[in-house]
C-alpha cells in the first residue's frame, strides 16, 4: 500500500491482487487445517468426560443397588471425577498454545539474553571535558559480523581535523558508510583503533559519543509525530523553547515552508501515510534537528543525493551552515558540494588511495581526477 502510486504508474495493481489473493489463500488453509485439528482435540477431550460419567454412573448403579455404596458416597467420587478429568480435557486442548507460546518465549527470552558488546544504557566510558573533534581511524581493519571473512575496511588510516570537512568518495561498495557506522560506534573493528581528540573510542561512554554526533542521511527520517516534535527528537538534556526550534529551522532554510502548512509546526508528519512532505522539505527538517543538537561533529551520507536540482540547491546551503566551525566527515558522489572540502579522501576496496585538496588529488591523476573529468563532461 505504501508504494501505491509506483504499482499504479506500471499498472501492476492486478499482478499485486492476485499475489495479495494467493498468500491470503495459502494462510487460509493452513489455518483452516489447524482449527480442524484443534477442533477435533476438543471434541475428543468432551466425549472423553461424558465416556467417564456413563461408565461411572452404571458401575456406581450397581454397588448402591447390591448395598455395597450409599447414595452420597456415589456423589462425592462423581465430583472429584468430574473436576479431574475436566481438568485434564481443557488441559489437553491448551496444548499446541503451550507448545506455541513456549518456542516463541524462547526465542524473545534468548533476544533478551543477548548481551551487546556496545551497550548504549552502560554507564561507564569516559565522557571528554570540551571534546574538540578531532578524529583518527587508525589502521582499521573491519568485517562485518554477519560476512565475518570479507574485510570491508582493511589499513583504513584517515585524520579529521578539528571544525575541518573531510570528504569521502569512491565506488558503490566500498566502505565508506562503514566508516561512518564505526564512528557511531555501532560496530567494534578487528584491529586498529578510531580515536577522539587521542582517545579510544572503545573507552567511551557510548551515549555521550552519540550525543555529540549529527547525522544526516540520504533518505531523510521523520517520526510519526508533528514537525517541531521530529525537530527536537533526541534531545534529552534540555527543554527546547518554540522559539529556539523556530530560529533553528530559519537557518536551515525550512521555517517559511513549514508555515505554509495548515498546522505549521504542529503538523503530522512522518508516519507511513505521511505524502505532505517532499524529500527536500523532509531533509531540511532533519537539517534542523542537526543544527539543534549542536552537534561537534557531523556525518553526512549522501545527504542530498536523492534530491531534485533546486531542492539540492537549499539543502546544501543549509547543511553548509551547519557544517560551519564543525568537525564534518561527508560522503557524496557529487564532486561539487565536496570541492571546497579540508581533505578529499578516496577510499577503494576499503584503503585510502589518494588524499588531500581538491587540486592535489586532481594532480594525482587517478580514480578523482576521473570521476571530475566525467563530471565536467557531463556539465
Ligand atoms: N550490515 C551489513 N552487513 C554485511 N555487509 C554489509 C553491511 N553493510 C554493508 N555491507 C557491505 O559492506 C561493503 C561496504 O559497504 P558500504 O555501505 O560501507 O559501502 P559504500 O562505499 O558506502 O557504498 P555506497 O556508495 O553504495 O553507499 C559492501 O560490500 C556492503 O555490501
Amino acid at each position: 500500500m505504501q508504494n501505491i502510486r509506483t504499482v499504479a504508474t506500471f499498472n501492476q495493481e492486478e499482478f499485486f491482487i492476485n499475489k495479495y489473493e494467493d498468500a491470503f489463500n495459502n494462510d487460509f488453509k493452513s489455518r483452516m487445517f489447524k482449527i480442524q485439528t484443534q477442533a477435533l482435540g476438543k471434541a475428543i477431550a468432551n466425549s472423553f468426560l461424558y465416556f467417564i460419567h456413563v461408565t461411572a454412573f452404571s458401575y456406581r448403579a450397581s454397588l448402591v443397588e447390591n448395598g455395597e455404596m450409599i447414595f452420597d458416597q456415589v456423589f462425592r467420587v462423581f465430583i472429584v471425577i468430574n473436576f479431574a478429568s475436566m481438568s485434564v480435557g481443557r488441559s489437553t486442548s491448551a496444548m499446541p498454545d503451550y507448545n506455541l507460546a513456549k518456542a516463541a518465549a524462547r526465542r524473545i527470552l534468548a533476544l533478551r539474553d543477548q548481551k551487546s558488546t556496545i551497550d548504549p544504557y552502560d554507564d561507564n566510558g569516559s565522557k571528554l571535558n570540551n571534546a574538540r573533534g578531532n578524529i583518527k581511524f587508525h589502521d582499521i581493519n573491519f568485517a562485518y559480523p554477519t560476512r565475518a571473512k570479507r574485510l570491508v575496511l582493511n589499513k583504513f588510516n584517515l585524520t579529521c581535523l578539528e571544525g575541518q570537512t573531510t570528504a569521502l568518495v569512491g565506488s558503490s561498495g566500498c566502505g565508506k558508510s562503514t566508516t561512518i557506522s564505526l564512528l557511531l560506534h555501532f560496530y567494534d573493528p578487528k584491529n586498529g583503533r578510531i580515536l577522539l581528540d587521542g582517545q579510544d573510542i572503545q573507552t567511551l561512554n557510548v551515549n555521550w559519543l552519540r550525543s555529540l554526533i549529527g547525522y544526516i542521511r540520504q533518505e531523510p527520517i521523520l517520526f510519526d509525530r508533528t514537525i517541531a516534535e521530529n525537530i527536537v527528537y533526541g534531545i534529552n538534556d534540555r527543554q527546547v523553547s518554540f522559539e529556539e526550534i523556530q530560529k533553528a529551522a530559519k537557518q536551515a532554510n525550512a521555517h517559511d515552508e513549514i508555515i505554509l502548512f495548515p498546522k505549521d509546526y504542529n503538523t503530522h508528519s512522518g508516519g507511513v501515510e505521511d505524502t505532505q512532505l517532499g524529500g527536500g522539505q523532509k531533509q531540511r527538517i532533519t537539517t534542523t534537528r542537526a543544527l539543534l543538537r549542536k552537534p561537534k561533529i557531523l556525518l553526512l551520507d549522501e545527504a542530498t543525493s536523492a534530491l531534485d536540482n533546486k531542492s539540492k540547491g537549499i539543502v546544501q546551503n543549509a547543511i553548509d551552515k551547519v557544517r560551519a566551525g564543525r568537525t564534518c566527515l561527508t560522503i557524496a558522489h557529487r564532486l561539487t558540494t565536496i570541492q571546497n572540502s579540508g581533505n578529499i579522501t578516496v577510499v577503494e576496496h576499503g584503503s585510502v588511495r589518494e588524499q588531500g585538496r581538491h587540486e592535489e588529488v586532481l594532480r594525482k591523476k587517478g580514480f578523482y581526477y576521473r570521476l571530475h573529468q566525467a563530471t565536467v563532461e557531463v556539465s
